[in-house]
């Protein structure tokens, strides 16, 4: 069921959601995609709790779009295979789009530019992961991968992760790789001839990504470098979900002043490139 306004009021227990410190015109009307899921749950309760923010509605699978028409921001939290029609969906409707699906890819990115070039207005803002440590995770691993000669990604997740590898895994992968190449980094050093296929992982712009799926786990991911004589090791931890919403709720107050219409990452947010 979706979550509204009215039923908020209704239920009598979520008058944050009604803020009276602030004027309305300030106030951030948000709606959720993915309103039942882990993610999108955690992000109902986070614009519930924000004095600036007002849920205007949580929509999951079942639910109709419509019911986030009032909002000025949505944030999606669904599944790869549902973000790209929600949006496609909200730049129609002249919606900013913040964003947490995983499975971006550079050519689901150029989809979304072109999306926003026939329908000019709303801005999206697309984050592997809105955990703060974790883009500084990112951020540093950048900076460290020309000084290897080699980078590999152990990424570990719960066992109810549909897509592997990570977006975040993903991410930093494409920027190591991009950090090599600029610094002129030549191939990594391997001599496998023989494999069981999926033995040396999936190969993503030629850094090698392991993904572990077990029981108990949240989201964690290590960067492994090595060079001759020493190694280096950067580890991010998400222990709970809620680490995920200062840095959601940041990309909803951000969203709409950015400058480019598609921001990759919460980087160019935190003063990081
Ligand atoms: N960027 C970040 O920081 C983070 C990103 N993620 C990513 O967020 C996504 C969601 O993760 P998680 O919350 O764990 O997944 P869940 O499966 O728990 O939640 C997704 C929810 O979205 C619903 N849904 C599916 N399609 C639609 C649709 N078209 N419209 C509205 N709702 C829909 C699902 O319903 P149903 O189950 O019925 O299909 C489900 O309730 C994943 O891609 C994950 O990788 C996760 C954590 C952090
Ligand atoms: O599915 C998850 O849980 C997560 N998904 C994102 C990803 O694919 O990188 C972010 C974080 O790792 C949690």
């Amino acid at each position: 069921m979706p979550w509204t306004a009215r039923e908020q009021d209704d239920a009598g227990s979520c008058a944050a959601a009604a803020p009276t410190s602030v004027t309305v015109g300030s106030v951030f009307k948000v709606g959720v995609f993915g309103a039942d899921g882990r993610m999108g749950s955690e992000v109902v309760a986070a614009v519930q709790a924000a004095d600036d923010m007002e849920l205007v509605a949580g929509v999951d699978a079942t639910d109709d779009r419509e019911a986030v028409r009032g909002a000025d921001y949505v944030v999606d939290f669904t599944h790869p295979d549902a973000v790209m029609d929600n949006l496609e969906w909200l730049i129609d409707h002249g919606i900013h789009a913040v964003v947490g699906t995983s499975g971006f890819d550079e050519d689901r990115l150029e989809r979304v530019r072109a999306m926003q070039a026939a329908k000019p207005g709303a801005k999206v803002l697309i984050a592997p992961n809105f955990g703060i440590a974790a883009v500084l995770m990112m951020h540093f691993a950048q900076k460290a991968a020309p000084y290897f000669d080699s980078t590999e990604i152990i990424e570990l997740h719960h066992p109810n992760k549909a897509d592997a590898p990570s977006g975040t895994a993903y991410r930093t992968a494409e920027l190591i790789s991009q950090a090599r190449h600029e610094a002129g980094t030549g191939p990594m050093p391997d001599a496998t001839t023989s494999e069981i296929p999926g033995a040396r992982g999936a190969d993503v712009d030629g850094v090698r990504v392991h993904s572990l799926r077990l029981a108990g786990l949240i989201a964690h991911q290590e960067i492994v470098f090595g060079t001759s004589g020493e190694s280096f090791k950067i580890r991010h931890d998400s222990m709970n979900r809620a680490s995920f919403m200062p840095g959601v709720l940041l990309g909803v107050r951000r969203v709409a002043d950015l400058t480019e219409p598609l921001t990759l990452g919460l980087e160019s947010l935190l003063g990081l490139d």
